[in-house]
């Protein structure tokens, strides 16, 4: 069973001065999902996302990643252990091209960095070919093959989340953990980003840990949906069940419009 759990979260509290944030918090993300998180505003969603993500260390509780205790671990080691983070703040270095950003994520040797890689191109070792042939690879699984050469500053607000997500598959993230994807994106760019998760997500097999506030995207992409609110999960399941279940959305929505 916990083998099939690629984070568990178990009984975690995070207080801040007397504002209880997340009050004894048990979820899991199951491998080979698309999980959500959703909840009303307040509800403990970012503290307990930060806590996953190692920003924020529990007051007490656990976080086991990949069936390891990783509590207070900071994010740079997570990102070691194959979990990444996306989407909160946009990383691509904009002097740099498509293809170059992709080339820049480090390897899966820690302290590994292959940043001059292309300064060097007729003493370029096997290895570095690799990174190159994997980077192209990903332009091509995400259909960037026009901007590969362009720099990642003259990107579309799509494209450099595109970008950021083609960062994950460099170091075949065992989770990624997506803040806010559809924050600041137009609606056909949002489609197009959702459809690169399904597929990164049904043909190479990543794990997804979502948290959104458009019900939409979370319908189309996510199952499981976890609920929080008052710093707990209250429900979960998938979203059609969720949509339907009065209790939550009176309780928790105010109004049945915010999932309808
Ligand atoms: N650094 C902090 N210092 C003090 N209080 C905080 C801090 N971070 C969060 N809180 C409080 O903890 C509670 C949970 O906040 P959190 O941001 O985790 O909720 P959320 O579900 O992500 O909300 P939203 O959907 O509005 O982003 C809120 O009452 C918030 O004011």
């Amino acid at each position: 069973m916990s083998q099939d759990l690629v984070i568990d979260v178990r009984n975690v509290t995070k207080h801040f001065g007397g504002i209880a944030a997340v009050e004894d918090c048990s979820l899991s993300v199951r491998r080979g999902s698309i999980t959500g998180l959703i909840g009303p505003n307040g509800a403990g969603k970012s503290t307990l996302f930060n806590m996953v993500a190692g920003n924020i260390v529990p007051d007490s509780g656990q976080v086991i990643f990949d069936g390891a205790d990783v509590t207070g671990m900071p994010p740079h080691d997570l990102f070691r252990r194959g979990m990444l983070r996306t989407f909160q703040i946009a990383h691509e270095f904009s002097h740099m091209t498509a293809l170059e950003n992709l080339m820049m994520v480090p390897g899966d040797q820690p302290g590994e960095h292959l940043g001059n890689v292309w300064f060097r191109p007729f003493s370029a070792s096997q290895r570095e070919r690799d990174v190159r042939a994997k980077a192209l690879d990903v332009i091509d699984f995400l259909k960037l093959g026009h901007v590969r050469d362009e720099l990642a500053g003259n990107l579309s607000g799509g494209q450099k989340k595109l970008l950021e997500l083609g960062r994950t598959m460099m170091v075949d993230a065992k989770v990624v953990l997506l803040d806010e994807v559809a924050a600041g994106v137009n609606r056909t760019l949002l489609n197009d980003l959702a459809g690169n998760i399904e597929r990164m997500n049904r043909e190479l097999g990543y794990t997804f840990f979502v948290i959104e506030h458009d019900m939409d995207l979370i319908g189309r992409l996510c199952d499981p949906v976890i609920v929080m609110a008052q710093g707990s999960k209250i429900a979960e399941g998938p979203m059609a069940e969720i949509r339907s279940n009065p209790e939550i959305i009176e309780a928790y929505f105010g109004s049945p419009v915010e999932v309808a």
